[in-house]
């Protein structure tokens, strides 16, 4: 069973392969192409793996009188939470363009699909993954049709119980082994209190044979850096050119320079998670050659007392001696010379 699959094309996720982050563009880029386009490139320089939108088909996400409702937040780009949406929905010539833009730029592209058409169109578009958005986590029929398609996909799991999040495994894990789950709390911006990334420690537990990740929408850099940590192998973060714009996203989005700064972390925690083997490394023999602690003679010994641990004391000598951990085996045998108090014990001095 994977720990590990190709998630995009010669892109491995999980196991010691390195966390794939998602940029989330979503609805940030203001329903202006060129936006996007600028967000897609943004993604690129700042080493992202991935660039993501959000695709709707409308009347096949929302009912009629959802679209009709009136929407009058200060992200609101319409009177009417459908024409909010339309503003904000990019067509599937607009996709394609996008797409390819990303494709000649060298960055996945891909989106979230927030309806079953809107997955028949990215299957189409040929995404290389299919995400699946946290408002979909518990679509049961909209998961088993696009665990179908064959395509990796990026569960997240906001706005769910574990009981749900055990059903999607099955779910999906019928069709698909290819998937991941990620941690993630539907609120923007998320309170530090509300992200819980212990889940990510439970989702490892209770699902082993699948990668964890974990989708992000606090303020700032340090939260998801620590997902990381825990072992999260697929990151996804909304980004921004600003956060002043308007949009219910861009608080809880990453400018470019915190983007960069998450990137460059994440790959140094990475790094710094290491090996698993205790042992003293080459690095540090500079340190144990100046501080590294020897057996010295606490008072004049003379040759050929028996040796026992009242005679020892510890300390930085010159020359390093035997080591202090090795103090006990001393006891019982004695010198084969004379030794000075403060003077260090080395191994060919004991008979
Ligand atoms: C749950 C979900 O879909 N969340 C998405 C991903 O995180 C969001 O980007 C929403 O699309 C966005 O917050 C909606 O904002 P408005 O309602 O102003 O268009
Ligand atoms: C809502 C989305 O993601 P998440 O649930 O991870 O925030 C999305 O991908 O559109």
């Amino acid at each position: 069973m994977p720990l590990q699959f190709e998630l995009c094309p010669g892109r491995m996720v999980g196991g010691d392969h390195p966390c794939f982050i998602i940029a989330e563009i979503g609805q940030n880029h203001q329903g202006d192409i060129e936006i996007a386009k600028k967000m897609i490139k943004m993604a690129k320089d700042c080493g992202a793996d991935c660039a993501k939108f959000q695709k709707s088909e409308l009347e096949h996400k929302f009912s009629k009188r959802a679209l009709e409702r009136p929407y009058n937040s200060k992200h609101s780009w319409g009177k009417t939470y459908g024409d909010h949406k339309r503003h904000l929905e990019f067509s599937h010539v607009q996709y394609r363009e996008l797409k390819k833009f990303a494709d000649g730029i060298g960055i996945f592209f891909t989106a979230s699909g927030m309806d079953e058409m809107a997955v028949e169109f990215l299957d189409e578009l040929d995404v290389p993954f299919f995400k699946v958005a946290s408002c979909d986590a518990n679509n049961f029929p909209y998961l088993e049709k696009t665990a179908k398609k064959g395509r990796p996909m990026v569960v997240s799991t906001g706005m769910q119980s574990m009981e749900t999040i055990r059903q999607v495994y099955k779910t999906v894990k019928q069709y698909n082994e290819n998937f991941t789950l990620l941690q993630c709390t539907s609120a923007y911006p998320l309170d530090p209190k509300d992200v819980n990334l212990k889940v990510i420690k439970e989702y490892q537990k209770e699902f082993p044979d699948v990668p964890i990740g974990y989708s992000g929408h606090e303020q700032g850099i340090c939260i998801t850096v620590a997902a990381v940590a825990m072992g999260a192998k697929v990151v996804e973060r909304h980004v921004t050119l600003d956060k002043t714009l308007r949009g219910n996203d861009h608080e809880a989005s990453l400018e470019p320079a915190e983007l960069a700064e998450l990137v460059r972390s994440i790959r140094l925690v990475e790094m710094a998670m290491g090996s698993t083997v205790k042992q003293m490394l080459p690095c540090e023999k500079n340190c144990h050659d100046k501080l590294g602690k020897s057996v010295v003679a606490k008072v004049a010994i003379s040759k050929g007392t028996v040796l026992s641990l009242d005679l020892f004391a510890v300390k930085v000598g010159e020359p390093r001696g035997i080591s202090p951990e090795n103090m006990q085996q001393l006891v019982g045998k004695k010198l084969n010379v004379d030794v000075e108090e403060d003077e260090s014990i080395l191994a060919n001095m004991i008979e």
